[in-house]
């Protein structure tokens, strides 16, 4: 697997659950209680960052992992720590501080005047981070010196930090035995992912400027099967750290929140809301995302769990090598929304997804038999391959990416497939983040394309804001079937709504009839505001749980607050301004008889 690849399989180490057809029994009560004990007093006392009201235990079915003594409600921080080592993507380096990873620009952050690879938002950043950039300067100096045209990727500058300091803590220090004590995966891995682990290895070498084996020994390191252990314990537990409304921004690595074991059906996720000062940043934090009985395990997910159990399972065998047996896993539901077709008959019940193997689907509600699955089984293959295609241009070629999202979704649509199905509902958030993209870049277009394209006409530009509309209302319909009330994706797509349905028309259409205004999506005027009102004011409520209440939702939330006051104003206007003309045409009126 490449490292582009473990990135993208990190970026979504969120939990995704679905609805309440699941059980909410804790998941932990599979584990049998005798088999789950507390983890060797050595290791528990380390972890000083860990509230004293979560204990480490260890079970035989997933090692070692976090259990809560207290109950925790949807909403509370359980575990709040600045991960050990981190390190922005190599894209982002000039757009984000590296040691606080708040955002700024060319202009307003301050760059290293010798490394030139690396920017800070000002000298209180610069100076903190300097403990650690002091030898990374000197690396990504030599390295660039030596011709290379571009910097090492973030895993390797991030293995480099953590080589540097526990080389500075030394090997018995509480920081280095945190990171000793990672699960290594070295002696299980696959041989398909030897290739990633060598390239990490080599690469780390490299970059660290040994020039012999016996020079790893200054880093606290007795031979190259350290090394290997080392790069294996990093590939288990990494986390993506992103910005408040999701987008990756780089790699890090934390200890205490590596401990928490995975679940399709996660009690928690882990967030980066950006709300305490910049030295404490990025600061993750473990949020409950439902009720947590006390005796219960912290579970997070690892992986995207909008996808269906074959390709959870695949990718969590592949980058962190166990079956999953969570309740999700092993849901005994006649249909999962990530794979269902709705009802021949429409009578509003779901079949689930004929395969290959399978082709036998009735409708789980009326017994209804789907008669058309070869259409179907194409519409999903071919939705697959366009999915895959479609997210490796989405950078490169965004007009390209957009032409096989827009053509694969009606596709799919027409074939029965529900919003929350794979791969549509991946196709639909695609297509909504490239049309939300294209609204504030109206020029960006296939390479292949004339060079510039003209100004939208207002016009143009309502019906492109309108399409946004459109498909992000698909994608939160799609998110609600899979993910649970308060999940942070949830919270960001519901809120990414709102604004759309809150920016000004820019043409707005003349008022129907009733009946016609009543089938018109999305409404107009003063009936838009409204809804983009109910929206924010959901998507607020959502970002308080994912993203904790003391965080207000972090910064997305706290946008979003602001949005719902100047929505109110600008609805209090317009409810003025309709009374003001309602009673000027009732005394015209009365003038005139
Ligand atoms: C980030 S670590 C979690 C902490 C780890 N259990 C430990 O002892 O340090 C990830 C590894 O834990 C194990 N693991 C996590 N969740 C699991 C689960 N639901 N079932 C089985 N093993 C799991 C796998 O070996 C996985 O590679």
């Amino acid at each position: 697997m490449s490292f582009a690849k473990l990135k993208a399989t990190r970026q979504v180490k969120q939990s995704y659950v679905t609805s309440n057809t699941l059980p909410t029994s804790p998941e932990s009560s599979a584990v049998p209680s005798e088999a789950v004990h507390q983890h060797a007093e050595q290791t528990e006392n380390i972890y000083k960052s860990i509230p004293e009201y979560l204990e480490i235990r260890t079970s035989p079915t997933s090692g070692r992992g976090l259990w809560t003594t207290k109950p925790c409600n949807p909403g509370q921080v359980i575990l709040a720590v600045k991960p050990h080592a981190a390190a922005l993507s190599n894209e982002r380096l000039d757009l984000h501080c590296s040691q606080c990873f708040g955002e700024g620009n060319h202009a307003s952050l301050k760059r290293c005047t010798k490394c030139q690879a690396v920017y800070y938002c000002d000298s209180t950043c610069q100076n903190a981070d300097w403990p650690l950039h002091k030898n990374e300067c000197v690396a990504l100096q030599r390295i660039l010196a030596s011709g290379e045209t571009s910097i090492p990727s973030e895993a390797i500058r991030c293995l480099g930090r953590i080589m540097w300091k526990r080389q500075k803590q030394g090997p018995l220090s509480a920081w280095t035995r945190e990171i000793d004590l990672l699960q290594s995966h070295t002696k299980d891995i696959e041989p398909a992912a030897y290739e990633l682990h060598a390239h990490l290895a080599i690469s780390l070498v490299r970059y660290l400027g040994l020039s012999s084996p016996s020079e790893i020994a200054s880093f606290g390191m007795a031979s190259g099967a350290d090394l290997a252990n080392f790069v294996s314990r990093f590939v288990t537990n990494t986390f993506t750290i992103t910005d408040p409304s999701l987008t990756p921004l780089g790699v890090s690595v934390s200890p205490p929140v590596a401990l928490i074991n995975h679940s399709c059906d996660p009690n928690a996720v882990v967030v980066f809301p950006r709300s305490r000062p910049n030295t404490q940043e990025p600061l993750m934090q473990v949020i409950a995302l439902r009720d947590i009985v006390a005796g219960e395990e912290i579970l997070t997910a690892y992986i995207d769990t909008t996808l269906p159990k074959a390709l959870r399972q695949a990718s969590l065998r592949e980058t962190y090598l166990f079956s999953c047996a969570c309740a999700l896993c092993t849901s005994a539901a006649p249909v999962d929304p990530r794979e269902s077709v709705w009802c021949p008959k429409a009578c509003g019940g779901m079949c689930p997804t004929p395969t290959e193997e399978n082709s036998l689907s009735q409708c789980t509600k009326c017994r209804a038999v789907l008669q058309k699955t070869d259409e179907v089984l194409d519409a999903v293959r071919i939705g697959q391959q366009a999915l895959d295609k479609a997210t490796l241009l989405q950078f490169s070629d965004p007009a390209k990416s957009k032409q096989l999202s827009s053509k694969l979704v009606p596709i799919l649509a027409s074939a029965g497939a529900t919003p929350s199905s794979h791969p549509l509902l991946a196709l639909t958030r695609l297509h909504t983040a490239l049309l939300i993209a294209d609204l504030h870049h109206p020029q960006s277009q296939s390479q292949s394309d004339a060079p510039t394209t003209p100004t939208p006409t207002p016009t143009e530009a309502q019906a492109a804001l309108d399409e946004a509309i459109v498909a992000a209302t698909k994608a939160v319909a799609g998110l609600e079937g899979v993910l649970r009330y308060g999940h942070p994706v949830r919270g960001i797509a519901r809120a990414e709504l709102g604004k759309l349905l809150a920016v000004d028309e820019p043409a707005p259409r003349a008022p129907g009839t009733a009946a016609e205004e009543a089938l018109r999506y999305p409404p107009s005027g003063v009936k838009r505001l409204r809804l983009a009102l109910e929206t924010l004011v959901q998507a607020r409520g959502e970002l308080g749980v994912g993203f904790g209440p003391p965080n207000e939702g972090g910064v997305v939330g706290r946008s979003v607050r602001d949005d719902i006051v100047r929505l109110e104003r600008e609805l209090a206007v317009w409810k003025k301004g309709l009374g003001e003309a309602l009673r000027d045409a009732k005394e015209a009126k009365t003038g005139l008889s």
